[in-house]
């Protein structure tokens, strides 16, 4: 485990749901802390019996118990980072943001999980307003993907433009790090994966771009990428390289799991991908405002940056 400059086990919070099959939820973000060395606890808003075909069923926890989790934890063990995935409905949301108000803590990553691949709902929809309302204004970096920007903005996101205009949209909501993630862009660069990131304080727009992986094992790929983000904030690195870590071991996670045979269907990716190896670091620090490309285990500057998703 790593511990911080004062000698503590770093430790990071996830409160999300629970995916039976393992590949997405609260077990995707405990193995992902866990290869990156940090201590994983978490507080479950909502069971779901799901595989890789699908969410079968819901059921969730009162909102009184996930207080109950969170206090338990807070008071004790306590957290470096925290993120939050799904978070089910607005009873939910305004008790985790009271509870990590109350508690002051650092560095939180806010998901804003709202469907999972299949389709299923994962966020009653009156609940939209409440996570920007409530929990955005608490978060370090809010992770949407293109479906969950555009349900936050409610305009569609089409193209790059728009999703640089999604992105300043939502940190208006008072977040300093929004990213756009470009996981189910379908057309524009059909063979890279291109995340958007907004930085508030310098008002610029950095691009971090990977080949996509030709892979339908890619269940999880949000929660996985939130979690390593976590992990790094809790072991203290700078968000961009957080993020540029975290989408690194993203595609290697994929690029694991792409000839496995866990699940018939949409399959989780691999966590067991390196995670603590320089190859996911950037060779200098990012600069806000430019474009970097991930390509066989090496970051470098992109020459072209992105025109498109
Ligand atoms: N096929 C792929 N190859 C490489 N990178 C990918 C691929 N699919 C997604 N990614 C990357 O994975 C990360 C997560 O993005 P994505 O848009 O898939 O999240 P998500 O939709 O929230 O995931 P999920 O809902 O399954 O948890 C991003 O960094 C994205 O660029
Ligand atoms: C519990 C849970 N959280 C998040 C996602 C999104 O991947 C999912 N499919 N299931």
């Amino acid at each position: 485990m790593f511990r911080q400059p004062g000698g503590h086990v770093v430790r990071a919070l996830t409160i999300a749901g629970s995916d039976s099959g393992g590949g997405a939820g609260i077990q995707a973000d405990l193995k992902t802390l866990h290869q990156f060395g940090v201590y994983g606890m978490c507080a479950i808003t909502a069971l779901t019996a799901q595989n890789t075909h699908g969410v079968q069923d819901i059921q969730a926890v009162p909102a009184s118990f996930v207080q109950q989790q969170l206090e338990s934890v807070l008071t004790d063990l306590g957290a470096d980072a925290v993120k939050t995935g799904m978070l089910a409905s607005a009873d939910i949301i305004h008790t985790v943001a009271d509870v990590l108000e109350a508690h002051a803590v650092q560095h939180l990553v806010v998901d804003p999980v709202m469907v999972a691949k299949g389709g299923a709902p994962l966020l009653q929809p009156d609940a939209v307003d409440a996570l920007k309302a409530r929990l955005f204004p608490l978060a370090a970096v809010v992770t949407p993907n293109l479906p969950e920007a555009q349900a936050l903005c409610g305009y569609p996101i089409r193209d790059l433009a728009d999703a640089k205009r999604a992105a300043r949209d939502l940190a208006q909501s008072g977040v300093p790090i929004v990213v756009i993630k470009g996981g189910h862009a379908a057309d524009g660069r059909p063979n890279d994966a291109v995340d958007i990131i907004y930085d508030s304080g310098t008002q610029t727009f950095t691009s971090l771009v990977s080949p996509r992986v030709p892979s339908r094992k890619t269940h999880g790929t949000g929660c996985t990428f939130s979690s390593a983000v976590t992990a790094l904030l809790a072991r203290g690195e700078a968000p961009l390289t957080a993020i540029a870590m975290a989408k690194a071991f993203v595609f290697e996670a994929i690029d694991r799991a792409k000839d496995w045979d866990v699940g018939s269907g949409h399959g989780p990716t691999d966590h067991t991908a390196p995670a603590n190896t320089s190859l996911l670091v950037p060779p200098a620090p990012l600069q806000h405002g430019s474009s970097y490309v991930y390509r066989d285990g090496t970051w470098t500057v992109h020459a072209s940056p992105p025109a498109g998703l």
